[in-house]
C-alpha cells in the first residue's frame, strides 16, 4: 500500500496489530538499516522543500540556464568554424565561473544546513530495540516514537499506548481545549474525533504515549496544508526587492542585447561575431551571480551570528532581523531570571495558609502535564501529601488559564484547580474561611479579592488562585464545564527576580532603533512592576480583554503607542504582531512557550531560545543559544552588517558594471569594430566577479548598523541613475580619446578599454563600500583588498603579458597607459564626489 492511500484513508480505524503488520514494524520499532532504506524511499519527514544539496544537480542546472547554454552552443559553433582559441577561451571561462559559483554556494549551503541541524527538533525513536534521539526529519513510516508532555508530535500515526496523554490540536482543529488520546480503534470519520490518532505539528500537553508512525512529511495532515503553508510565509521585502531588481535588469538586458544584435546585423557585420558579442554582453549584464552572492553572504553572516550564539534556521531571516524595528518579547526568561520561587501561600484574607499550599501541591504534584516552572516552585516548597493519587486531569491551557486535577486520598475525592486569579475566581461560588467554614462568593467579594491580587501583583508577585470542590464517586472531568461551583481556598505568590542585564540589552536595542514591547500572559500589575524595577522605557497597557473588544483595524490603531500587553492569549499575541506589521513595522517576536508559537510564526523574525518548548523552537527562524536580549542585540548588528554587504554588490552591479556594459553596447554601434571581443567581455566579467568575492568579509559603516534598514528600491534606482551616467561619461571620453586622440587600432582600443573598464569597475568598490568619505571610515577588510587587487593584477597580466596575443590584446604605448591611468583616477574622484547625491536619504 502506498503512502498516499494510507494518508487519504482513516488510518485510525485500523487495529494496532493490523497496522503494525501493514507497516512491517513491531512494538520495538524498526531496525536502523530498514529505516534508512525507507528514508531513501519516502524522503525526509518535513513539509518544507529542502534546498537540493547535490553538487552535480547544481552544475547541471546552471549549464542549462539559457545564457550559459547559448554561450556553449556559440562556442561550439565558433570552434567548428575554425576559431579554436575562441572556443577554448569561452569554454574555460564558462567552466571557471560555473565551478566557482557552484562550489561557493554549495559550501555556504552546507555550512548553513549544519547550523540549522544543530538546533533541529529531536524525537525519541525506538530503533533496533533501543531508544535513540533522532532529528525529526529522519522519522519514517513504521517508526515507534515515544512522546512526552511538552513535545511536538513529529508525524501522523496511531497510539500504541497512552499514559494519560492529552494533545493540543488547535493547529489542525482550532480547538484549544486539550483532547485525551489513548490506544485502541476509533471509528471516527474525522481526524478531530479520532482519540487514538495523533498528528504532526500538534503538541502533547500532558501525559506520555508511544506512537506508531503511519505517514510522514507531505503525506501528513499538516503536509496536506503545506502548499498553503509555503504560501503562508510571503516573501520578505528583501526577497521581493532582489527579485524585482533581477527582473528589471533582465528586461533591460534583453532589450539592449536585441537592439545591439539587430543593429549589428543591419550594419552587415559578421553574424556569428555579432551574435557572440550580444551573448557575451548579456552575460556581462545579468546579475547571474547575485543569488549565489546572497547565499554566500547570508551564510557567512549566519556563521558569524552563530559565534555570537544566534543560530539561523532560515537564511533570509537574517535580513529580517536587521530590518526589525519592533521587538516583542514575553517576560519570563528574557526580562526575568526565570528562577521562579514560591514566596507565600495565603488565605483569601491574606493570612498564611497551609491549606492553600497543600491543595496547590496536590494539583502541581499529581498532574502529568507539561513541566511548568510554577509547579516546580510549589513542589520545591512543599511536596504533595502522601496517599493521594490522580484520577483524571484537565491540563493547563493558555486560553482558560487554569489546570484541574481530580484526585483521591484520605477518603475524599477532590477536584483541585489552580490558575490565574480571575480565571479561578470566575468559577468559584464559595470561599473557604480560617476555620474551614465556607461563605458564598458574592460579586463584591470577588471584586475585593481581585483588587487584592492586583495589589500584590503591583509588588511584583505573580499570583495563582487555588480552589477545590468535592466530587461524587461517579463524577469525573468531562470538559471545561466540570470546573464550576468551586470553593476558593487562597493564593500562591511567586517571585521571579528581574534580570538586571535586561536593562542594558533593552538600551542597546533602543540605540539600534529597535523598540521593545512586552507581550505576556501575566497580569498587568506584574508587568508594570517589572518595567518600573528595571526602569524600562515602556508605556501604555492593553490587556487581553481590551484586545478581545477590538477588531483588526481598531487594534492596528492602538498598538503603535502601547508597549505592554498583559493577560494575552496565544492567539492575541499573534494578533498584536499582525497589527504591528500592518503599521509597516518589521516585527520580531521572542518567546519560549507553546503559547508563543503562533506569534513566533506570524512575526517577520520569529525567535526562540535553546531551552524552549519544541513547538516554539520549531516555529522559530532564529534560535538564541542563551535566553538573553543582549545576545539578540549582537545578532541584530550582525544581520545589518550582512545586509549592508549584500547592498554593496547590488550597488556595484547596478552602477559601474551595468554602466560599462551599457557604454560598450553603445560604442559597438558607433565604432566600426567590436569594442571588446566576446571572449574578452567574458574574461572581464569573470575577473570582476572574482574581485567581489571578498565583500562578505568586509566591515561596514557604523551608520549601517545603527538603524534598521530594509530594501529600498528608490534608493537603488537613485544610485543607478547617478552612478550609471557618470560611468558612461568617462567611458565615452575614453572611446573618443582612444580613437581620435591616439588613432588606436582595434586591438589597442580593446586592450586599453579592457584595462580601463576593469580598473574602474574593481576599484570603485572602495568608494561604494561606505556612505562617508572613503578614507575616513573603517579600513576595507584585507580579504576584499586581496580579491580586488589580484583581480586587477590578473587583468593587467592577461592584457599585457605573454598570453595577450592569444586573447586578442596588443601592447600599449606608454602615453596611452598614462592617459588611461588619468581617466581611471578622474572617474574615481568624480564618483567619490558625486556618490552622496546617490546615497540613501538619511
Ligand atoms: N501550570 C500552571 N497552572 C496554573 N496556572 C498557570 C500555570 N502556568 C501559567 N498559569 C497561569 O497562566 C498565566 C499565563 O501563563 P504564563 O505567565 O506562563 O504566560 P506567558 O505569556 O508565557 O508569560 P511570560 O510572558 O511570563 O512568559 C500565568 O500568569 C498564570 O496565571
Ligand atoms: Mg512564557
Amino acid at each position: 500500500m502506498t503512502e498516499k492511500t494510507l494518508s487519504a484513508e482513516r488510518f485510525w480505524t485500523v487495529p494496532q496489530g493490523a497496522m503494525l503488520a501493514r507497516l512491517g514494524s513491531g512494538p520495538m520499532g524498526l531496525g536502523a538499516v530498514e529505516a534508512e532504506r525507507r528514508l531513501a524511499e519516502t524522503g525526509p519527514n518535513t513539509v518544507a522543500d529542502r534546498p537540493r544539496l547535490e553538487i552535480a544537480a547544481k552544475i547541471g542546472r546552471r549549464l542549462i540556464e539559457p545564457l550559459v547554454a547559448i554561450l556553449l552552443v556559440a562556442a561550439l559553433v565558433s570552434g567548428l568554424t575554425g576559431d579554436w582559441p575562441g572556443f577554448v577561451i569561452i569554454a574555460c571561462i564558462v567552466g571557471v565561473s560555473v565551478g566557482l559559483d557552484v562550489v561557493q554556494e554549495h559550501r555556504a549551503e552546507l555550512a548553513a544546513a549544519r547550523l540549522r541541524d544543530s538546533v533541529a527538533v529531536k524525537a525519541s525513536v525506538r530503533r533496533d530495540g533501543q531508544v535513540v534521539s533522532l532529528p525529526v526529519e529522519r522519522i519514517v513510516p513504521g517508526d515507534v516514537v515515544e512522546l512526552t508532555a511538552g513535545g511536538l508530535v513529529p508525524a501522523d500515526g496511531i497510539l500504541l499506548e497512552s499514559r494519560g496523554a492529552q494533545a493540543n490540536e488547535a493547529l489542525l482543529t482550532g480547538e484549544p481545549y486539550p483532547v485525551g488520546k489513548r490506544g485502541g480503534v476509533s471509528e471516527a470519520s474525522s481526524p478531530a474525533d479520532a482519540f487514538n490518532a495523533v498528528f504532526a505539528g500538534t503538541a502533547i500537553v500532558a501525559g506520555a504515549a508511544t506512537m506508531l508512525v503511519v505517514t510522514t512529511g507531505r503525506a501528513t495532515r499538516l503536509g496536506g496544508v503545506a502548499a498553503s503553508l509555503a504560501a503562508r510565509r510571503p516573501p520578505t521585502a528583501f526577497e521581493r526587492g532582489l527579485h524585482g531588481l533581477g527582473l528589471l535588469i533582465l528586461r533591460l538586458t534583453a532589450f539592449l542585447v536585441l537592439l545591439v544584435l539587430l543593429a549589428h546585423l543591419s550594419f552587415q557585420r559578421p553574424p556569428l561575431e555579432s551574435f557572440l558579442f550580444a551573448i557575451a554582453l548579456a552575460v556581462g549584464l545579468t546579475p547571474e551571480l547575485l543569488p549565489m552572492v546572497t547565499t554566500v553572504t547570508l551564510s557567512r553572516g549566519a556563521m558569524r551570528m552563530a559565534r555570537k550564539r544566534v543560530v539561523v534556521k532560515r537564511l533570509a531571516a537574517i535580513h529580517d532581523l536587521g530590518a526589525m524595528d519592533v521587538l516583542c518579547t514575553d517576560k519570563t526568561g528574557t526580562l526575568t531570571e526565570a528562577r521562579i520561587a514560591l514566596a507565600d501561600a495565603t488565605r483569601a484574607d491574606g493570612a498564611p495558609s497551609s491549606r492553600a499550599l497543600g491543595l496547590a501541591s496536590l494539583n502541581a504534584g499529581l498532574a502529568s502535564g507539561m513541566p511548568s516552572a510554577l509547579d516546580a516552585a510549589i513542589l520545591r516548597a512543599n511536596p504533595p501529601a502522601p496517599g493521594w493519587r490522580a484520577l483524571a486531569e484537565a491540563p493547563f491551557e493558555f486560553e482558560r488559564r487554569r489546570s484541574a486535577v481530580l484526585c483521591e486520598g484520605e477518603g475524599q475525592r477532590l477536584l483541585v484547580v489552580k490558575g490565574a486569579p480571575e480565571a479561578v475566581l470566575a468559577v468559584c461560588t464559595a470561599m473557604e474561611g480560617a476555620d474551614g467554614t465556607t461563605q458564598p462568593m458574592t460579586d463584591a467579594l470577588r471584586a475585593e479579592l481581585l483588587a487584592r491580587a492586583d495589589a500584590r501583583g503591583g509588588e511584583g508577585l505573580r499570583l495563582l488562585g487555588i480552589a477545590w470542590r468535592s466530587m461524587g464517586q461517579d463524577e469525573t472531568i468531562e470538559g471545561p464545564h466540570t470546573e464550576a461551583d468551586l470553593v476558593f481556598a487562597g493564593f500562591c505568590g511567586f517571585l521571579d527576580p528581574a534580570k538586571a542585564s535586561a536593562v542594558d540589552a533593552v538600551g542597546r536595542l533602543g540605540a539600534l532603533g529597535v523598540r521593545v514591547k512586552i507581550v505576556s500572559g501575566d497580569a498587568a500589575p506584574v508587568l508594570l512592576h517589572l518595567v518600573q524595577t528595571l526602569g524600562l522605557p515602556c508605556k501604555g497597557v492593553l490587556t487581553g480583554e481590551d484586545i478581545e473588544a477590538l477588531d483588526h483595524p481598531g487594534l492596528v490603531a492602538r498598538v503603535q503607542d502601547v508597549d505592554l500587553y498583559a493577560r494575552v492569549s496565544p492567539d492575541q499575541k499573534r494578533r498584536v504582531i499582525l497589527a504591528l506589521k500592518a503599521n509597516g513595522h518589521t516585527v520580531g517576536f521572542i518567546g519560549d512557550g507553546i503559547n508563543d508559537a503562533p506569534a513566533i510564526h506570524a512575526a517577520d523574525a520569529g525567535l526562540s531560545v535553546e531551552g524552549a518548548t519544541e513547538v516554539a523552537r520549531a516555529a522559530a527562524d532564529l534560535i538564541l543559544l542563551a535566553p538573553d536580549l543582549g545576545v539578540l542585540a549582537e545578532g541584530v548588528e550582525e544581520g545589518r552588517r550582512t545586509y549592508a554587504n549584500i547592498m554593496k554588490y547590488v550597488r556595484m552591479g547596478t552602477s559601474s558594471n551595468f554602466g560599462n556594459m551599457f557604454s560598450m553596447a553603445t560604442a559597438s554601434l558607433l565604432i566600426p569594430f567590436l569594442p571588446l571581443l566576446p571572449a574578452q567581455i567574458l574574461l572581464n566579467n569573470l575577473l570582476y566577479d572574482l574581485s567581489e568575492m571578498g565583500i562578505p568579509f568586509d566591515s561596514v559603516d557604523a551608520e549601517d548598523v545603527a538603524k534598521p534598514h530594509s530594501w529600498d528600491m528608490g534608493a537603488v534606482l537613485r544610485f543607478t541613475l547617478v552612478m550609471g551616467p557618470l560611468s558612461s561619461v568617462f567611458d565615452l571620453a575614453t572611446f573618443g580619446i582612444l580613437l581620435w586622440g591616439f588613432g588606436a587600432t582595434p586591438e589597442e582600443f580593446r586592450t586599453a578599454w579592457f584595462i580601463e573598464s576593469m580598473a574602474t569597475q574593481v576599484l570603485v568598490i572602495f568608494l561604494i563600500r561606505t556612505h562617508g568619505r572613503a578614507w575616513r571610515t573603517t579600513a576595507p577588510h584585507p580579504a576584499l583588498i586581496a580579491t580586488s587587487l589580484s583581480a586587477l593584477a590578473a587583468a593587467f597580466a592577461l592584457a599585457l603579458g605573454p598570453l595577450a596575443p592569444v586573447l586578442g590584446f596588443a601592447p600599449l604605448r606608454g602615453a596611452l597607459l598614462a592617459v588611461i591611468a588619468g581617466l581611471v583616477l578622474g572617474y574615481l574622484v568624480a564618483a567619490e564626489a558625486l556618490k552622496h547625491l546617490a546615497a540613501p536619504s538619511p
